[in-house]
């Protein structure tokens, strides 16, 4: 079966390249999806992307890759079998990350293991943005590389997902 990573985006990060560039550098979120799903090819894994800048499209994406939620395709018979799954998310939730507990609901709903990336570092930052409402339920969090944090997050779900198959 093929193995699927999720890379997730919230609120703004439409507009990274653009936005503050002095705190998230230039690389435009169209080149991170690109890097991201050409290296997790390179593992022989499939990577989809999402970003919204709605908390409730970013919690029915989540349902989705579990096989739920409103847009799910109806499930029955043989093709739900094949239906590839989601196994790891990578997920920077932007703003999110320190007011949504819908978010960490959603990804604690569908139990698919999470890794938490932010492109600057949250902890030296503004204190609002010390907190964060899923930290202590992820797989690993990477926070203040730049937009490397995201290649760093998917090598580490790549090889997750492989250790999944018995490679
Ligand atoms: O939108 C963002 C981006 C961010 O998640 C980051 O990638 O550094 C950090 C958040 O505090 C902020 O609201």
């Amino acid at each position: 079966m093929t193995r699927r990573i999720l890379l997730i985006n919230g609120p703004n990060l439409n507009l990274l390249g653009r936005r503050e560039p002095h705190i998230y550098g230039k690389t435009t979120l169209a080149e991170v999806e690109e890097q991201a799903r050409s290296q997790a090819a390179s593992h022989g894994v499939e990577l989809e992307t999402f970003q919204s800048n709605h908390e409730g499209a970013i919690v029915d994406r989540i349902q989705e890759a579990a096989g739920w939620g409103p847009n799910a395709a109806p499930k029955d018979g043989a093709a739900a079998q094949e239906q590839p799954k989601v196994s790891v998310i990578v997920i920077n939730p932007g703003a999110l990350t320190h007011t949504s507990v819908a978010v960490r609901d959603a990804l604690l709903g569908v139990d698919i293991p999470f890794v938490e990336v932010h492109v600057s570092n949250i902890h030296a930052r503004e204190p609002f943005r010390n907190h964060s409402h899923l930290s202590d339920k992820a797989a690993a969090v990477v926070c203040g590389m730049g937009v490397y944090g995201y290649t760093a997050a998917v090598e580490f779900a790549a090889r997750h997902v492989r250790a999944e198959d018995g490679k």
